[in-house]
């Protein structure tokens, strides 16, 4: 089994029964989805429910599918021209891919941050109420405490708080990844998707993050692509484990990479392909 100490796995972990969550309990539910690229099928027949206030980890070797699930959750696919998605992904209920979903605001709903950190060139502040200022939002004051607000939950503003117009882009990768993270909640979505976040990153920058995801499950549902398996395993309270295209075993975290079920986790896990 992977070799992470239970005093790695953080505190605040949580044991759900995943396959009998009540209504209350599920930020998400995917339901059959299938997934093309062209002729190529790179999802199938995917179903699972994405407990509230969580977080839950998507795991596997490279080229399973791991992103393209995660960007089908905020239609981020729809970009892609060959792609075609067939089943469901349930917000509260309602499925995202119903033809009168309005997509921005959807994307308002599911914030993603990706891999590498996108600051716009732009300042620190400008950053942050990037969002709000596209919905309407100019009233200073309303701004101002978005950014406060956002740059605290970001774990970011004591770094920042004396040079909020500087430009964002003179942050260090770590810093610049916060800020991301700062600009995707201060729109308070509901759902923040990480397509890993850190991979980018050095080791303190990483651990930072990874301590600011547990905070940020309090007020959000987090679901984080990862290729680090201690990652997962420190971050996460749910993970799933796919290889190529199928969903192969989801469980709570710790389960998962100390009894896993399934023959094809075991093997991932104990590094025997991936
Ligand atoms: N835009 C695209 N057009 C065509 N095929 C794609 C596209 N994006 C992904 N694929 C294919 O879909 C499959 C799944 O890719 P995906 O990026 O989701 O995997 P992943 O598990 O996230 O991989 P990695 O860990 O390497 O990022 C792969 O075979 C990939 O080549």
């Amino acid at each position: 089994m992977i070799s992470v100490s239970p005093k790695a796995i953080l505190q605040s972990q949580t044991k759900l029964d995943l396959n009998n969550l009540s209504p209350d309990q599920v930020a998400l539910e995917i339901k059959n989805l299938d997934l093309y690229y062209g002729e190529k099928q790179a999802l199938q027949n995917i179903s699972m429910s994405i407990p509230k206030g969580q977080v839950t980890a998507f795991i596997g070797p490279s080229g399973c599918g791991k992103s393209t699930l995660l960007r089908c959750i905020n239609r981020m696919n729809d970009l892609v021209d060959i792609c075609r998605i067939k089943g469901e992904i349930n917000l509260h209920g309602e499925n995202i891919y119903e033809k009168h979903v309005d997509v921005a605001a959807l994307r308002r709903k599911v914030g993603m941050v990706f891999q590498r950190p996108n600051p716009f060139p732009k300042s620190i502040y400008e950053n942050v109420v990037y969002g709000l200022r596209i919905t309407g939002e100019n009233n200073r004051r309303v701004l101002d405490e978005a950014v406060e607000t956002s740059l605290r939950s970001a774990a970011l503003w004591n770094e920042v708080k004396d040079r909020l117009h500087e430009s964002a882009l003179g942050l260090s990768g770590g810093q610049q990844q916060r800020l991301v993270i700062a600009r995707a909640i201060a729109i308070q979505p509901e759902v923040l998707l990480l397509d890993e976040p850190t991979s980018a990153l050095d080791p303190i920058s990483t651990l930072t993050i990874e301590e600011l995801i547990n905070d940020l499950k309090k007020q959000f549902t987090v679901v984080i692509v990862t290729h680090n398996m201690q990652q997962a395993a420190r971050v996460s309270d749910q993970t799933a484990f796919m290889y190529m295209g199928d969903l192969i075993e989801y469980n709570d975290t710790n389960t998962l990479f100390t009894t896993p079920n399934q023959k094809k986790t075991e093997d991932y896990i104990t590094g025997r392909y991936g």
